[in-house]
């Protein structure tokens, strides 16, 4: 009946990237390189450390923890970070876990943003922290990082931000900016210099800044990560986004972490209580104990903080190279699961009026989805609706997946192009 009205704040926000295009890949039986999410195993000892910890009957891993983060996993993540923010961190109070990236994001947004506020989103952005901004009230403001030529264009590093662009952003009404490094979907690794200028505005504008570092680990070539909270006056003003998903490539644990000072992981912590309240036991157990390990083993060949990137970036010249041998242009990412492409070489009749409303990435997405079964994520996704002209040429991939993966795409290109 129409008693049952839901609340407001969730009007507009049901349409779903990752329910669409996921569940037509599934259908579809495509090869997936659409959602982020390693198509291979994680590394041994953190599926043995899920292995030790299910097979101790004891309440310590079966019953609640400490509802904003577990003692093992918070202190140890307090010794592992402390020296790569350059400032002690304390394990009690300037840590929240969360269920996932996405959790933090939550906590982060909802603490912070409430109405009229504004909020700096840079495109492309991943794609929750516009619902979420809204939901909490907030008005995004969005600018897009753009190549400066059409030779940088080639490269991650090539798409920047214009500083007076950015400047003109800012206002007595913004609260926070919201960035992305290494960034999804387009594999940008900021510089500490584009860093610095982004910290330069929070403190001229007095404003949070919101780092997603979700893949902090993933950076390829000889690209350094830089955590904006380690800059001069950017600690007590940053909270800090990361995923043991996506640093254990355990995406299906859902489990994640906000990394600030105390007065603002306080309020972190306040939403969290009020919502969630606390995160599973076990996966925290695990993840220290992973964590453990990793600190044992940092900086030699057998860090999987060393390993993993290795992997990926080999994946990622796999995926350039059969992506260029098709005749597109992929974007080459300096980190990260992702690459996008310009497509705009694919003469595609998407005369199908079935999306006929949608981007035409979203239309050519679903055509090379159910024709060519060959998944993908639309860019324009990544974007706010003013700007989807921007990059409505390309499409998204994911090369975190088994090379056999990588094969299957490589061979249905081959196939198609036979036939053009
Ligand atoms: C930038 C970013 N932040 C946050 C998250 C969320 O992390 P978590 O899974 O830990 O919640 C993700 C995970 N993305 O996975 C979906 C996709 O892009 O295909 C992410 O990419």
């Amino acid at each position: 009946s129409s008693r049952f009205i839901p609340s407001k704040r969730y009007d507009g926000v049901d349409r779903n990237v990752w329910i669409e295009f996921t569940t037509l890949a599934a259908e579809c039986k495509a090869v997936n390189l659409g959602q982020g999410f390693p198509d291979f195993s994680p590394p041994e000892h953190i599926k043995q450390a899920l292995a030790d910890v299910a097979a101790v009957d004891s309440v310590a891993t079966y019953q609640y923890t400490r509802g904003v983060g577990h003692p093992r996993l918070v202190k140890t993540m307090s010794k592992l970070f402390s020296p790569l923010f350059g400032i002690e961190i304390d394990a009690l109070k300037d840590i929240l876990i969360t269920i996932g990236g996405y959790g933090a994001l939550y906590a982060s947004i909802s603490a912070f943003i409430e109405h009229e506020d504004e909020v700096i989103i840079v495109e492309p952005f991943f794609d929750c922290y516009e619902p979420m901004v809204k939901i909490a009230g907030g008005i995004p403001k969005f600018i897009p990082l753009k190549p400066k030529s059409k030779e940088s264009a080639g490269t991650s590093a090539g798409w920047t931000l214009d500083r007076d662009e950015l400047e003109k952003m800012f206002n007595k009404n913004t609260k926070a900016i919201i960035i992305n490094t290494p960034n999804n979907p387009l594999g940008k690794v900021y510089s500490r210099e584009e860093l610095e200028l982004i910290a330069e505005m929070c403190i001229k504008y007095d404003c949070l800044c919101i780092s997603d570092e979700v893949y902090e680990w993933l950076l390829f070539e000889d690209n350094k990560h830089v955590r904006i909270a380690s800059l001069p006056g950017m600690w007590d003003r940053t909270l800090t986004i990361g995923s043991a998903g996506k640093t254990f490539s355990v995406t299906g644990w859902k489990l994640g972490w906000a990394i600030g000072p105390s007065q603002l992981i306080k309020h972190l912590q306040t939403v969290w209580q009020n919502s969630v309240y606390t995160c599973p036991t076990p996966l925290q157990e695990a993840v220290a104990r992973g964590f453990e390990t990793e600190m044992s083993r940092m900086g030699t060949d057998e860090s999987y903080f060393k390993i993993l990137p290795e992997q990926l970036q080999a994946k990622r010249d796999r995926m350039v190279q059969v992506l260029k041998d098709f005749g597109l242009k992929p974007i080459i990412p300096q980190g990260g699961y992702f690459l996008i492409a310009d497509i705009s070489s694919l003469n595609v009749d998407l005369s199908d009026s079935k999306d006929s409303g949608d981007a035409w990435d979203y239309r050519l997405v679903k055509w090379l989805t159910r024709n060519k079964k060959l998944a993908t994520i639309p860019t324009t996704a990544f974007y706010c609706k003013e700007h989807r002209h921007l990059t409505e040429k390309y499409i998204r991939f994911c090369f975190c997946k088994e090379d056999e993966t990588i094969e299957k795409m490589e061979k249905i290109l081959k196939e198609w192009s036979k036939s053009m």
